[in-house]
């Protein structure tokens, strides 16, 4: 920074000192207006004075941001304004920007925990500039959002987030609201997270809005998690699932069956092709990530950190046999391929198959049965998508695309097994999607399962007898788990519900905590690592 903007900057900060405000309940005052009319005519003065080429040069001299801010500020615009995800914005805009790995892992740090933490950062915000969230205008919400994942998340010395985002706030918001912006940020600097929380609470009308506020949960959601967890008596989790959706996921690996390593050996094949690596000079060693045959699935590994498909590359298994996956959904997959043994021959469907990631274990469980797959996706562009999840095990899978509600999607044929992955609220992939939690509405639960009552009876009336239904979402949601089975077992007396339970304790790996009366299998992220898979079984009689 040159000394020029050093001195602006610390001028600044004076004229920000003089009308800052006293603590929390003595707020930032959030008056852009005022601060707005002030700014406004500081920069009138100037355009008198020194005409529009000073002004230029003003903004030539002032200090760049550094580009990873941008990226984040840019992936949350397209989050809140294109309805995009933020896992396919965030790499494509880091891409366009050219960032090294360092500040790539800045940006996505900072778009994860602006996400994430949205609900408890806006409750922040409001408190610290006594105004509401929404009568804050969208950019310098985003501008702000990241400023407090970087004072409160991130260990960023304080001035200097408060100085990013004022310039940031400067490039891409509403100028006259800069001022505005610095004042919220030093309020919120001046407290602790514990401070923070304990004022969200004091401030909260119900313990229940101060929960979901403290640990950035919509109050809704909260209340479906923990109905969820009451059905299996087991409500006190209800803080340790929150905190587990808050938590970055350890990454999750199969190792299809049928390839040359099991997971234990795959393992440490890449111990020994890290050595390896360290050994030649010329191979950049994969510097301290580690896989474990760890997690509840028996296909499952965990990387401990570091890039995936590095780790996959330095197994060495044909392309497709090793790839990321939950663990939840390895099982949810097993527990249709292993709930009986597999006789040649016998024919499954997988419904709802867009990316294909459970169709990649049906097709290579298929391949060891002597089975056949037959995957049907709505979407032509998801259908794509599964046809390359598949290219591995493609002797075993045709894919197809069409609503699976027609009779198209069955094409004439009756099914010895059939999974229903079901188009849900995802409410149980919410530590994977960060955005996802802000996006859903208790409004889009009667389409959804009206949909999934549709494509449940569509596809049981295609089981051959004694055929076996797999339903799986991945949500926890009650609306979507035992009442849509419940109502489908009274609508369908032909069906027999099988315990899920029994069948994945049998498959996993290690002991498997499932809980609650129901013959449904219900994981958690807090107590399995996984993402809440349902899963429920039912055979044609
Ligand atoms: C939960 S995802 C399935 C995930 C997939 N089984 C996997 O493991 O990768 C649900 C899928 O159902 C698809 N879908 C939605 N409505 C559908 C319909 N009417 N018929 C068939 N598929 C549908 C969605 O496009 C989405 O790809």
């Amino acid at each position: 920074m040159s000394g020029a903007d050093r001195e602006r900057r610390e001028e600044r900060g004076r004229g920000e000192q003089g009308r800052k405000q006293q603590g929390r309940s003595g707020n930032a005052q959030g008056d852009t207006g005022g601060r707005a009319r002030g700014a406004a005519s500081r920069r009138g003065t100037g355009r008198g004075s020194q005409g529009r080429p000073a002004q230029e040069q003003r903004r030539a001299q002032r200090p760049r941001i550094s580009a990873p801010r941008l990226v984040a500020y840019d992936v949350l615009r397209d989050v809140e304004e294109r309805e995009s995800y933020a896992n396919l914005a965030l790499p494509s805009r880091i891409r366009d920007a050219n960032l090294d790995g360092r500040d790539a892992g800045l940006a996505t740090e900072l778009v994860a925990g602006a996400l994430r933490w949205r609900g408890r950062y806006d409750r922040i915000i409001e408190l610290a500039a006594g105004r509401a969230i929404d009568e804050i205008d969208s950019r310098t919400r985003n501008v702000l959002r990241l400023g407090v994942h970087q004072v409160l998340g991130m260990r960023t010395a304080a001035h200097a987030a408060v100085n990013e985002s004022v310039e940031l706030q400067r490039r891409v918001g509403n100028q006259n609201a800069a001022g505005f912006v610095n004042g919220v940020l030093r309020t919120v600097g001046r407290s602790t997270n514990q401070e923070w929380d304990a004022a969200i609470t004091a401030e909260a009308r119900t313990p229940d809005e101060a929960l979901a506020a403290r640990t950035s949960h919509p109050a809704w959601v909260l209340r479906a998690l923990r109905d969820a967890l009451r059905h299996e008596g087991r409500d006190a989790e209800l803080e340790d699932l929150l905190a587990a959706d808050n938590d970055a996921p350890r990454v999750s690996l199969a190792v299809l069956p049928g390839s040359e390593r099991t997971p234990a050996e795959a393992a440490s094949a890449m111990a020994q092709s890290d050595g390896a690596a360290a050994d030649a000079p010329d191979e950049e060693p994969l510097d301290g990530p580690s896989l474990s045959a760890a997690g509840p699935s028996p296909l499952g590994l965990e990387l401990s950190g570091g890039d995936p498909a590095r780790a996959i590359a330095a197994i060495g298994e044909p392309e497709g046999l090793v790839r990321v996956q939950d663990q939840g959904s390895q099982l949810a997959a097993l527990a249709l391929t292993r709930v009986r043994p597999v006789r040649s021959g016998e024919r499954w469907l997988d419904l709802c198959a867009g990316p294909g990631g459970k169709t990649a274990v049906l097709g290579a469980e298929a391949i060891l049965g002597g089975a056949r797959v037959r995957a049907n996706e709505v979407s032509e562009h998801r259908a794509e998508l599964v046809r390359r999840s598949v290219a591995a095990v493609a002797d075993a899978v045709e894919v197809v695309s069409h609503d699976g509600r027609d009779a198209a999607a069955y094409g004439d044929e009756l099914f010895d097994r059939i999974l229903v992955d079901a188009p849900c609220t995802g409410l149980g992939a919410l530590r994977r999607r960060p955005e996802a939690r802000w996006r859903k509405q208790p409004s889009d639960l009667p389409g959804l399962t009206a949909l999934q009552a549709e494509l449940l009876d569509a596809a049981a009336a295609r089981l051959v007898r004694g055929g076996i239904l797999a339903y799986v979402t991945c949500s926890p949601h009650l609306a979507e788990t035992r009442i849509a089975v419940d109502r489908l077992l009274t609508r369908t007396p032909e069906l027999t519900e099988l315990d899920a339970r029994a069948v994945l304790r049998t498959v996993a790996r290690g002991e498997l905590d499932v809980a609650g009366e129901a013959l449904s299998a219900q994981l958690w992220p807090h107590r399995h690592g996984t993402d809440a898979m349902f899963v429920a079984l039912f055979q044609r009689s």
